[in-house]
């Protein structure tokens, strides 16, 4: 893949520093020497902060980690079925399921432009314990494709770009790899136009970060080579410590191992997802501000009948749902079968309902053309 310019249209926008050849990296130095603030829900960001949680606090932050990833472990959460049953209730109250509110939906969207956004890893496929084993069935990715011909649709992923590609091998999708630090666009001004079609752009907002993040991958190779099931990840412009093939009673150890080799990093930030640390630049990115990129790049900047929805299953998801829920436009879904804290409106038990739910989408919109080219009503395909 060449590198290409970015270009996006408005100039006050968030994307400013888009405005620019890939390879310069000069603004996102500028970016880079100042550490921005944490994003809702992650576990640390600031040089500061890092050092400070490293020298005086690290045991008990450490801990939280392990903690946290130990609560959210469905087998902890089966351990305590009245607390699971009680919180599973009220949770559905206010995140119901997208399939039982699929009507509601519709109705929400009509007139309205949708912009399919989906994770990938427990969301298009089920959860694995082998990273690099996490296929995504074939009726999935037969749904999806029909899906990207009715709606704009992107794959926003923790995965390398490349990766995410070889398991999903469609090309009219546009792909946010790296956490949206990796982002196959659309052409610049390319409303409606397909990902296969012309030149998709290419932006990485990280790019200065790639030879660090390839030293510290290369580190917690080694480090973590002493803890049997430990497997490290590198994901291009951030990396994945795994602790699901970890005995439990390792993951403090194992922990430790990465806190030690991030000491040396201040501008590299701790993020936590399912049974895996990530780690990644202290750029203030997200998959948030990729879904705003990529709604400004489809034209949908400052569009009022945009409709965008995002599906996904883990804390790093939570930036887009907090993004839409901001934005007051489309809305966010939570792929999971027990409650969890989320900005999401929506939820979905598990890969297979999220086929489902799409495969939906997909059957209305054929319904609706097929009666409108009978009614001989002209109107964008991609409307509801
Ligand atoms: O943003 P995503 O597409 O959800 O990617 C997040 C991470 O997903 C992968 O790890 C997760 O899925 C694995 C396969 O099912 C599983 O073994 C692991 O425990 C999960 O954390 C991926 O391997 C990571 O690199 C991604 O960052």
């Amino acid at each position: 893949m060449t590198k290409q310019n970015v270009l996006v249209s408005d100039p006050k926008s968030a994307f400013n520093m888009a405005i620019m050849p890939i390879s310069n990296s000069s603004v996102l130095t500028r970016a880079a020497q100042k550490p921005p603030a944490a994003p809702a829900g992650y576990i640390s960001i600031s040089r500061k902060t890092l050092l400070k949680n490293h020298e005086i606090n690290g045991e008990a932050r450490i801990n939280s980690w392990v903690d946290s990833m130990r609560a959210s472990s469905p087998t902890h959460i089966k351990a305590t079925p009245s607390l699971a049953d009680h919180d599973q209730s009220s949770w559905m109250v206010r995140h119901p399921s997208a399939l039982d509110m699929f009507e509601e939906i519709i109705d929400a969207s009509k007139g309205k432009q949708i912009v399919m956004f989906l994770d990938y890893d427990g969301t298009l496929s089920p959860i694995v314990d082998d990273p690099d084993r996490a296929y995504m069935s074939k009726p999935m990715r037969e749904t999806v494709r029909k899906l990207a011909k009715c709606f704009p649709t992107a794959i926003v992923t923790g995965r390398c770009r490349d990766k995410v590609y070889s398991f999903v091998k469609l090309a009219e999708l546009y792909y946010a790899g790296s956490h949206g630090m990796d982002i196959k666009g659309p052409a610049t001004g390319s409303k409606y136009k397909k990902a296969s079609e012309g030149n998709g752009v290419l932006f990485q907002p990280a790019s200065e970060f790639l030879p660090m993040i390839d030293e510290v991958f290369k580190q917690l190779v080694e480090i973590t080579k002493s803890t049997p099931g430990a497997k490290v990840e590198n994901n291009k412009f951030c990396a994945s410590v795994h602790f699901r093939c970890v005995d439990e009673k390792k993951w403090s150890e194992l922990a430790q191992q990465v806190k030690s080799v991030m000491k040396d990093y201040p501008k590299l930030r701790l993020t936590q997802g399912r049974k895996v640390l990530e780690i990644r630049p202290t750029i203030k990115w997200d998959k948030g501000k990729a879904l705003e990129f990529l709604l400004e790049s489809l034209g949908f900047a400052n569009c009022t009948d945009v409709f965008p929805v995002y599906i996904g299953d883990d804390r790093t998801d939570e930036d887009a749902f907090k993004i839409l829920r901001d934005r007051g436009q489309g809305f966010g879904i939570l792929v999971s079968k027990f409650p969890k804290e989320t900005s999401a409106s929506y939820s979905l038990q598990e890969p297979a309902q999220v086929k489902d739910f799409l495969g939906r989408l997909v059957a209305r919109v054929e319904k609706t053309v097929i009666s409108r080219t009978v009614q001989g009503v002209k109107r964008s395909k991609n409307q509801i």
